[in-house]
């Protein structure tokens, strides 16, 4: 049976997808599912792992029974995750000794303070492009080990296995044959040295973190294993690894240096390919591994935002103001403005270019006049906002402005945020066909690999634009609105 298809597990913070991808990239089929947040205290989030690897199980399985197709007509699987959602397993009964601690966690903050009174924020900037900041791997091993009972000792006698979820997920896949990730989920560890490529023994000292729960790295886009044939029914080569935002920029073809993607997921992340050189920002940017492919890495400047799509599911599960994230749209489109009300959702503090974990949500001029809708278009305009705030730090960074922005995620579907992104930035927004280019971007690095593309070329022949929304206000409109939201965070940060 001839291989017709590529089949990418994208694993998000909100659910678990396969995508079948055919020779055009076009989607053959789509299998979803949500799993359960876990909030244990304020501003800490965490997964069950077990339950992510049943949806990514049920996934699988159903994207092949609704479509019709053989996993013998898959040529291989590309993987793409949450990056930095921490676990940490049993090396023998493959359990793991806690939940997994999400990206958006902030119950590392204590861990991060130390380290920085220590004086050790420099190596870290350093030797790893990142921040000290709960955000990352690192201190959420760290945690793992120091709160567990019996971790610490299990890990030191090299028991215990760590891993970022599509770590986790080989593991699963391959029936625990791999302890494998690639470049990207290694640069967001806090311990992985994204010059020398090696996990760095000095900065893993600073984190108490032995060496031997750490995975063997790899490049983006090879054969590493294959998925256990009891799991679908044949073997199927995984050939492709990387985290979702460095998958998408790969997905959206930004292959040459200077070319940016915005992705707006739970939360909302702009990488911009800076190509074989890595550049330190100085505006509170990330410095991160776009990808490691053909023997060599390449790298982007990153601005992540933490809180984003999740601010709307909050509208809707929190507020209970909307029954679904795209109710967001019409709601907002039944007033002409907020009326002056600013929504700064920093539910667990502010990420680029603040890195202010203390800051917590807050909403600006409400009115007795003030409505749902209002509400809601204020909480949609947050995101453009938090996105300005981002793309100002790098342009700063890279010396130059943006012509326009590619566009993808969940969010991105939003044709209100989509039209004020574009008005708030003047600059045009382009949303392509294929809205998941995250999962395409991990199918074309496992494509790439079993030789289903033959090249980059070919891949960005299949690019198509679905729409641009150009700027339908003047800069001088679009700045008085943005300093409203400038004067909001400012206001956020200094209410304690
Ligand atoms: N039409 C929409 N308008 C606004 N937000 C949306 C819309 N559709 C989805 N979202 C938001 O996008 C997020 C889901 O996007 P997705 O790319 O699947 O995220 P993730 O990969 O982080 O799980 C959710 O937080 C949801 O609230
Ligand atoms: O699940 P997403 O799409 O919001 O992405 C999460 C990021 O990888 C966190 O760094």
């Amino acid at each position: 049976m001839s291989k017709k298809y590529i089949l990418s597990i994208d694993q998000g913070t909100t659910s678990s997808r396969a995508i079948l991808f055919d020779y055009k990239g076009q989607v053959k089929g789509v299998s979803q599912k949500e799993f359960s947040q876990i909030f244990p205290k304020p501003s800490w989030v965490e997964h069950d792992a077990e339950e992510i690897w049943e949806t990514v199980q049920y996934v699988l399985k159903d994207v092949l029974e609704k479509n019709d197709v053989d996993s013998n007509q898959i040529a291989s699987i590309g993987i793409t995750n949450q990056r930095e959602t921490t676990v940490v397993w049993d090396k023998t009964t493959g359990k793991p000794v806690y939940n997994a601690i999400v990206w958006q966690s902030r119950q590392t903050v204590d861990i991060c303070n130390e380290l920085k009174t220590a004086g050790h924020s420099d190596l870290f900037r350093r030797k790893t492009g990142l921040l000290v900041d709960a955000y990352f791997s690192g201190t959420k091993v760290k945690w793992i080990l120091d709160h567990v009972e019996g971790a610490r000792e299990k890990a030191n006698a090299g028991d215990l296995l760590f891993g970022t979820i599509d770590t986790w997920l080989v593991w699963k896949l391959s029936k625990g044959k791999k302890h494998i990730t690639d470049y990207t989920n290694a640069s967001r560890t806090l311990m992985f040295n994204i010059y020398d490529l090696k996990w760095d023994q000095e900065l893993l000292d600073c984190l108490t973190v032995p060496s031997s729960m750490l995975p063997e790295v790899r490049s983006s886009s090879e054969y590493y294993t294959d998925v256990d044939a009891s799991i679908l029914g044949t073997s199927v080569p995984i050939a492709g690894i990387a985290g979702d935002q460095q998958a998408a920029l790969f997905g959206q073809a930004c292959f040459e240096k200077g070319m940016a993607k915005n992705t707006y997921g739970t939360g909302c992340f702009m990488l911009m390919n800076t190509g074989e050189k890595a550049i330190p920002s100085e505006h509170g940017l990330l410095t991160t591994i776009a990808w490691g492919l053909d023997g060599k890495v390449e790298y982007a400047l990153e601005g992540s935002v933490f809180v984003a799509g999740s601010a709307i599911q909050w509208l809707r599960d929190g507020l209970k103001m909307i029954e679904s994230s795209a109710d967001s749209e019409e709601l907002a489109n039944s007033v002409e403005s907020t009326d002056g009300v600013y929504v700064v959702p920093a539910f667990v503090g502010l990420g680029t270019p603040y890195w202010d974990s203390d800051a917590r949500g807050a909403v600006f001029g409400l009115t007795r006049g003030t409505t749902d809708a209002h509400f809601a278009r204020a909480t949609l305009e947050s995101l453009a906002y938090q996105t300005k705030d981002v793309l100002t730090a790098m342009e700063k960074d890279a010396g130059f402005h943006l012509t326009k922005l590619g566009v993808d995620g969940g969010a991105s579907a939003n044709n209100f945020l989509m039209q004020f992104q574009s008005d708030i930035l003047s600059v045009p927004v382009e949303r392509p066909k294929v809205l998941e280019t995250t999962a395409l971007g991990a199918a074309y690095l496992a494509g790439l690999a079993v030789g289903f593309w033959e090249s980059k070329k070919e891949i960005k022949e299949n690019q198509s634009i679905d729409q641009t929304y150009q700027p339908q206000i003047n800069d001088s409109e679009s700045s008085v609105l943005y300093n409203g939201w400038v004067k909001a965070v400012a206001s956020t940060r200094t209410f304690r």
